[in-house]
């Protein structure tokens, strides 16, 4: 066929469709459109193969309600010939097999005429089958004037469109998914904000610290010891920003093996690296608009901590295999319990990253430093405990709330926690209805137990008696075999040589035992 200008001007206009992302359906309908202005058909469908059924994407000339339907190729034998080869397929005027659009042109209302003159071609995209474009004719043998080498252009034009309209499709999916995954970060951590309990004035400072700073846009270091609550900071804070509509992504440091942290930091792209199987985000972008909390950070490797100081200077981060930048907007949140200044020393932390990260450093304080506190943590953890144990109200004996006054604490809050939830799920076993934890519940040693300071007014003028220093040191005996026998009086009485009833009747006496 001799290109007329009209026809170019057709050429052109798919072509511009394919290079431009304008929605799917309009790229289709811009190809049926081409097509009729080029060839001498009165109707084109563009049909897509999903799951082995032919679905028309785009129709020309023929009835619109026609786009709904489905086409099984075994049903229809014109169909499956133009699958089965690779080539254009021209089927006689005068053949029997039924052609699908019979009675459906749009230039004949009536629905009555058969269609006189079809051809078609299969689309393939990397030697996958994706579909089939067929062309249909009233008039007989208009298509002996076509050559093969026009239409396979056009099926090659319609794969490319039919490939375009899928990888833009399954780009928003991925976008999709990633707006979704952010808003269930920020669900959960909506769902983990715990809330800071205390009214010290160590805590009170902590929590306008806290405030204060929330505010603004600052990159936080939070140190401490283990357990003390540097996590439930990062979060109070996150909670209390203007962010806090957007995702808090959490990153363990210490849990993050060095040949993944790059890409957990950064994203990858497809085939960056053996395993990388697909593109994917990394925490970085998943905390685009919101807060990055980078936890443990004391752990990252000395590789890692110079990409994450680019990444925060510049605002700009790189996918793993990926040569381009894309600009991210993260508030950084950064824990240790290691000491920085230390490390820097030690030529274990970059000195530039530290100081980028302690642009406002906040010291939360171990458990000793507020003990003020205690009664209330207690209070809170058992709530807790009763409610994730299923149990009854549970109660702490004062001598219980005594030693744990006197205990101090190298797991900070946290072991606080654990026990009392250990020490609940014990006196609920031994007291089902009204469960009250015991000193022996706790099964702390009195080894790890420190001395009561004796306050300067008794020392002088309150020496206890003999028999009160014989009562006190067999007390502290008696607690003591009974923590290291977890609450069992019997091992407890054997431990200490004495029987059963003599170890009860004597318990009962210095008021042990009721
Ligand atoms: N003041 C507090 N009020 C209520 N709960 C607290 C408080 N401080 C800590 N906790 C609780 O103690 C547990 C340990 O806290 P968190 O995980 O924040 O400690 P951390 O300092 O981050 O520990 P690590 O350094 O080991 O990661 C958590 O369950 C937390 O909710």
């Amino acid at each position: 066929m001799t290109p007329a200008p009209l026809r170019d001007h057709a050429w052109l206009k798919i072509a511009v469709g394919l290079s431009t992302s304008m929605p799917g359906e309009l790229q289709f309908r811009r190809l049926v459109q081409a097509i009729c202005e080029v060839l001498p058909c009165d109707a084109v469908s563009l049909l897509q193969l999903r799951d082995g059924i032919l679905v028309p994407v785009a129709l020309q000339g023929l009835a619109p309600e026609l786009i709904g339907h489905q086409f099984r190729p075994s049903e229809h034998p014109r169909l499956a010939a133009i699958l089965a080869s690779r080539e254009p397929v021209r089927f006689p005027d005068d053949t029997d097999l039924p052609d699908p659009f019979d009675g459906w042109l749009a230039i004949d209302p009536e629905r009555r005429a058969d269609v006189h003159a079809c051809m078609g071609c299969s689309l393939y995209v990397d030697h996958q089958l994706v579909g089939a474009l067929t062309l249909d004719a009233l008039t007989p043998g208009v298509f002996d004037t076509v050559d093969d080498m026009t239409v396979a252009a056009f099926a090659a034009l319609a794969a490319a469109t039919l490939r375009n309209v899928a990888l833009l499709h399954s780009l928003e999916q991925a976008k999709a998914q990633q707006q979704a995954l952010a808003q269930e970060l920020v669900q959960e951590a909506r769902q983990r904000e715990g809330e800071l309990v205390g009214q010290s004035p160590v805590l009170q400072r902590l929590r306008q610290e806290i405030r204060l700073v929330a505010s603004t846009d600052l990159a936080v270091l939070i140190t401490g010891e283990t357990g003390t609550g540097k996590e439930l900071v990062a979060r109070t804070l996150h909670a209390q920003s203007r962010r806090a509509d957007q995702a808090l992504v959490h990153l363990n440091c210490a849990a993050l093996p060095e040949s993944i942290a790059e890409s957990e930091l950064f994203g990858h792209c497809k085939g960056a690296f053996t395993g990388a199987v697909s593109e994917r985000a990394g925490k970085f972008e998943l905390a685009d608009g919101g807060t990055l909390f980078l936890d443990e950070i004391g752990e990252l490797p000395l590789a890692l901590q110079a990409k994450l100081l680019r990444a925060l200077q510049q605002g700009e981060i790189q996918r793993v295999g990926s040569d381009k930048l894309k600009r991210v907007n993260v508030r950084l949140i950064a824990a240790t319990n290691r000491d920085l200044a230390q490390e820097v020393d030690a030529g274990r932390f970059r000195a530039d990253l530290y100081h980028r990260l302690k642009v406002y450093p906040i010291a939360v304080p171990p458990l000793r430093a507020h003990l003020e506190d205690l009664d209330h943590l207690c209070g809170y953890f058992l709530q807790q405990a009763r409610s994730r144990l299923g149990v009854a109200p549970v109660g702490l004996h004062p001598e219980a709330l005594a030693a744990l006054h006197q205990y101090d604490w190298p797991g900070n809050v946290r072991e606080l926690e654990h026990l009392l939830l250990r020490a609940s799920l014990k006196a609920a076993q031994q007291e089902p209805t009204r469960p009250l934890i015991r000193l022996p519940h706790l099964g702390l040693s009195a080894g790890t137990l420190a001395p009561q300071p004796m306050p300067d007014a008794q020392r002088v003028n309150n020496l206890p008696g003999l028999r009160d220093a014989v009562e006190q040191y067999q007390r502290q005996l008696i607690e003591q075999a009974l923590a290291r026998h977890e609450g069992n009086w019997s091992a407890a009485a054997r431990a200490l040589q004495l029987d059963r009833a003599n170890l009860n009747r004597l318990a009962k006496r210095l008021g042990l035992a009721s």
